[in-house]
This record gives structure tokens, sequence and C-alpha cells, in this order.
């Protein structure tokens, strides 16, 4: 697991370690560890001697970053053309020594723009943590001239540090370096950042706890259940799948047959699609109502639910049924719809699920700002704490919210996820794990990892799409690689 901490928090961990090194040592420090990351990726094209690089320089310590790593490439032997966004707001002590290292310094736009042209490497350095709304002229006219690699200096320009939102042209960045803690930008906006290196400047012990975390494949692999020598099918904890419909029956296959393959123990189905799950999974119990269910230890409700009355007795069956529930898809409508149900679910172990647009129905009726393309963390936080369930907001970067605070996110390595039927399987991943005694938010943070992991395996070689079945088949493999990874390191 690691940790992600805000601009702000990690702009107040500095100051202490500001106070107590030596001017500019901290800076030096950051721009050290960019300039590796820039040789490294000159190296991947040949000798890096001779090489050239333009680093666009904004007007604050960012671009001071961006000129010391300057003046160490020009020390390797690359050449070096700063184009001054700000001539005379640019970091003094960087600016003479790049020149004192005998670097090219611009100030002319179209020769700025000329420059980024021939360049083999573009280190982004316009604006960094500090960076808000737009970017200003003549930046955008510096961005669209790109045609090479870029390295972002501590975040890429133009999107915003905290939120991962784009405003208009921005940098898209083919590895970004980030300094003393990665930022929400590197998590939320992964597409924009591209391969993301930490360099330690000495801020850890003076780091908060982080406001948000992200799972590496160890976590999920110790979080996975596993069955000992003393359990049966019952004891690992039975999952009830509520999920329809006759015309729609799909939904209810794929949830039911992720659930039967995320698990061991027992999978039951109730709902108007009994025969199509039996046929296609001879071991899951099915039947046509939640009444006759039987004992569950978690219900997965919602996938071709309906929203009718049909669907919302449903749902209220199994949020009074004393169980964890994941609530997903019809069923997030119909919370949204209706107070009495949101009551139900309020305070106890429930994890719902929505995509965006079901997102803002689930918030529709509730006071307050929710607006997850402005920032999807606090939307997330937010709608969990009002509603008091655990919220997984799915998309590029799946959000976990608990109600009392805690955030997990995960990046999603590609966006062949975007598939029809895939958050089913998803649900089903989900619920397994809920009746397997997970609490709701490591539920929904391991089921986004095995699900995101199982869209990887499941296309076999990347570069193509991958349907929702082979998800959901991918499962074991999925599962297979956390445990390995687990073990791996215990
Ligand atoms: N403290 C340290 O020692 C360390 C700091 N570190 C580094 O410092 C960075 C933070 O530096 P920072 O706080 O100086 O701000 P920074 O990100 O450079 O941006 C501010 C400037 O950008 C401008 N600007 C803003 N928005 C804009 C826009 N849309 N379009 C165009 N311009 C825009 C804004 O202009 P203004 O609004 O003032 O006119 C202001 O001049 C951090 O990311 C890391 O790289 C590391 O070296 C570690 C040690
Ligand atoms: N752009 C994207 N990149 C990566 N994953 C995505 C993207 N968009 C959606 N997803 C994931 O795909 C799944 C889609 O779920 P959902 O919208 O419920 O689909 P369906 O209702 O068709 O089953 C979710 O797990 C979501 O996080
Ligand atoms: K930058």
């Amino acid at each position: 697991m690691y940790g992600v901490w805000t601009p702000e928090q990690v702009a107040t961990a500095e100051e202490p370690v500001l106070a107590r090194t030596p001017e500019g040592a901290l800076m030096r420090r950051a721009a050290h560890g960019a300039a590796q990351v820039a040789l490294r990726m000159l190296a991947e094209g040949g000798p890096v001697v001779g090489t050239h690089v333009v680093v666009l320089v904004g007007a604050g310590n960012n671009g001071g970053d961006g000129l010391w790593a300057g003046v160490e490439l020009r020390r390797r032997g690359v050449g070096v053309t700063a184009v001054l966004l700000a001539p005379d707001r640019a970091h003094p002590a960087g600016l003479a020594a790049l020149r004192k290292a005998r670097g090219r310094v611009v100030t002319d736009v179209e020769e700025g723009v000329a420059a980024v042209g021939r360049a083999d490497l573009v280190l982004d350095a316009i604006v960094g943590t500090s960076g808000r709304g737009g970017l200003r002229e003549p930046a955008p006219r510096l961005v669209a001239a790109i045609g090479c690699s870029v390295l972002a200096i501590d975040s890429p320009s133009g999107v915003d540090p905290l939120t991962g939102t784009v405003h208009d042209e921005a940098v898209t960045a083919t590895e970004t370096v980030t300094f003393g803690a990665r930022k929400p930008v590197h998590v939320l906006n992964r597409a924009r950042c591209g391969l993301v290196t930490l360099v330690d400047i000495g801020l850890g012990p003076e780091l908060p706890d982080a406001p948000v975390r992200v799972l590496d494949a160890v976590d999920v692999g110790r979080a996975w259940p596993v069955p000992g020598p003393g359990d049966d099918k019952y004891t690992q904890g039975v999952v009830g799948v509520a999920a329809g419909s006759a015309v729609y029956p799909g939904a209810a296959v794929l949830a039911s047959g992720a659930a039967a393959l995320a698990t061991s123990g027992m999978v039951r189905y109730a709902g108007s699609a009994a025969h199509e799950v039996r046929a296609a999974w001879p071991e899951v119990v099915a039947t046509d109502h939640v009444a006759d269910a039987g004992r569950v230890q978690a219900w997965a409700v919602g996938p071709g639910l309906g929203t009718g009355e049909d669907g919302a007795a449903t749902l209220a069956h199994v949020l009074d049924a004393g169980v964890p529930v994941l609530a997903d898809a019809d069923a997030i409508t119909l919370l949204g719809a209706s107070s009495d149900l949101r009551a139900r679910a309020a305070g106890n172990p429930v994890l719902v699920t929505p995509h965006a647009g079901e997102f803002a129905r689930l918030v529709a009726e509730l006071d307050g700002e929710f607006d997850p393309a402005a920032d999807r963390v606090d939307a997330a936080r937010r709608a969990a704490a009002a509603l008091g369930v655990t919220v997984l907001l799915k998309g590029n970067a799946t959000v976990v919210a608990a109600p009392d605070g805690r955030v997990l996110v995960h990046p999603a390595g590609s966006s062949w996820l975007a598939t029809a039927g895939s958050g089913d399987v998803l649900s089903g991943v989900a619920g397994a794990l809920l009746a397997a005694g997970l609490e709701p938010w490591w539920a929904g943070g391991c089921a986004a990892f095995v699900h995101a992991r199982a869209a990887g395996i499941g296309a076999g070689r990347p570069g193509a799409p991958v349907p929702a079945s082979h998800v959901r088949a991918a499962v074991p493999d999925a599962i297979r690689e956390v445990r390995a990874a687990a073990l791996a390191a215990s």
C-alpha cells in the first residue's frame, strides 16, 4: 500500500525540512532525481552525449527544478535549451547556474517553439503543485509544439495536481518524476502522468496519515480469503446474488459466475434469470425470489434488477437481512430515489458501486455538492459520509470511500474495462468478498484490483478489447497472481 498526499500537505511537510537544510538543497535533491530519470529516458534512444533537451521553465519553484536538472544534464554532455515562459520571474539561482553550465536560454516564443520541435526530450517545468486552472500563454503554444517524449517535473502542467482534471491544453507526459510524496494527480490521471518515479527528499517523517491510499498486489493477496482445513462451504461465507432479468439474463449470469470464481464456498442466486444462471453455473443454487433463497452472509443486489416495485421490494428485503450488501446498477437508482431505502442502508456494511451516471442519481436528493467531474475523491468521500455507506465510484481511476473518510484509489492500467457487463463481474467479486468477511472498503479495493488485473490477463496480449466474459474467466488467474505476490513478500 502506498499513500498519496495533497499538494497542501506536501508543502506543509516541506517547511521543517527546508528550515533544517541549507538553502536550495531540497531543490537540488529534487532536480538530481529528475535528471537521473531524464538520463535514463535519453539512454533508451542510444548515447546521451549530443542529445538535446528543452526545459519549459515556469515562474515558480517547479521551473527552478527544471533549470537545476538542466544543469546536471549539461554536465553529462546533453545540449540544453531553457525556454523561459516568464523571463523576469525564472528561478534566479537555477538560471544563473544553467548559464554558467553553458545552457542556451531562450525567451522568444517562436524560438522556443522551434527548439521544442527539435528536442529529443522535453522537461515540463512549467508549473507543479501550485498550478491552478488552465495554462496561460505562452505555455499552451509551447505544449502544442511538443512532438517527442516528455518528462513532467512533479506533475504534468495543465492537469490539476489535486484532482487530476484537465484544463484545455495540458501536457501528456511519457513519464513523471515527483518529489517527497505522490500527489493525487499521479493516481487520478495516470494517462497524463505516464510512469511515475518518486524521489525521496526526506519528507517522510513530516507527512501526516495519508488521506488517499493505493493498494498493491501484496495487500490484495494477503486480504484474499483462503479456506483453511476446518472450513466447509458454509463457513467461508455464502453470497447471494439478487439480479435479473428474464429479458437481460446476462447480468445475472456474469455476476453469479464472477462470485463463484472469486471465493470458495457457495453462491446462491435469486431472481428471474434462475434458469439461465443454473444452465451456465450448475454449482450456483438458484431460486426465483430472495425470500426463498436461504441464508447468506452477504447480498450482491442490483444488476438487471429493474427499478420498479419488485426491484424496490427485493432491495428492501436484502437491506433488512442484517448482512453486508453490495448494491450496484438498478439498486443504486432505487437508493437514489428513495429516502426510505437510503435510511435502511445508512450505517450498515453496504458497498455501492456507481458509475458516473448512477452516482448522479444516487446523490440527486442529497443536500450538498457532489461533482465527480471536478473532484472525484471529494465527491465520493462526501457521498459516503452523507449516505453512511461505502461508495466505490467506477471509472478509469476507481475511488473507494468509506463513511469514516478513508479513501482508496485504484488507477487502471488501461481503459479496456469500459465494456458492457464488466461492472456485473465487479459486483460478483465484491459481493463474494463481503460474504467472506472483508469490510466494504477492503472488499471494494480488493475487488477493483483483481477486476482490473483480470481485464489485463483476459485480454491475453495487450492492445485489444476484452469482453466481460473474458474478464470474468480471468478472475482466478488474477487471484493467483496477487496471492503469489503476497507469498513472495512474506
Ligand atoms: N519548496 C521547495 O523547496 C521545493 C519545491 N519543489 C518544486 O516546487 C514546486 C512548487 O513550486 P511553487 O509553489 O513555487 O509553484 P509552481 O508549481 O512552480 O507554480 C507556481 C507558478 O506557476 C504559475 N502558475 C500557476 N498556475 C499557472 C497556470 N495555469 N499557467 C501558467 N502559470 C501558472 C504561478 O504564477 P502566478 O499565478 O504567481 O502568476 C507561479 O509563478 C513543486 O511542484 C516542485 O516541483 C521541489 O523542488 C522540492 C523542493
Ligand atoms: N475509462 C475507463 N478505464 C478503466 N476502467 C474503466 C473505465 N470506464 C469504466 N471502467 C471500469 O469498467 C467497469 C464498468 O462498469 P459499469 O459501467 O457498471 O458497466 P456495466 O454496467 O456494463 O457492467 C467498472 O469497473 C469501471 O471502473
Ligand atoms: K510540471
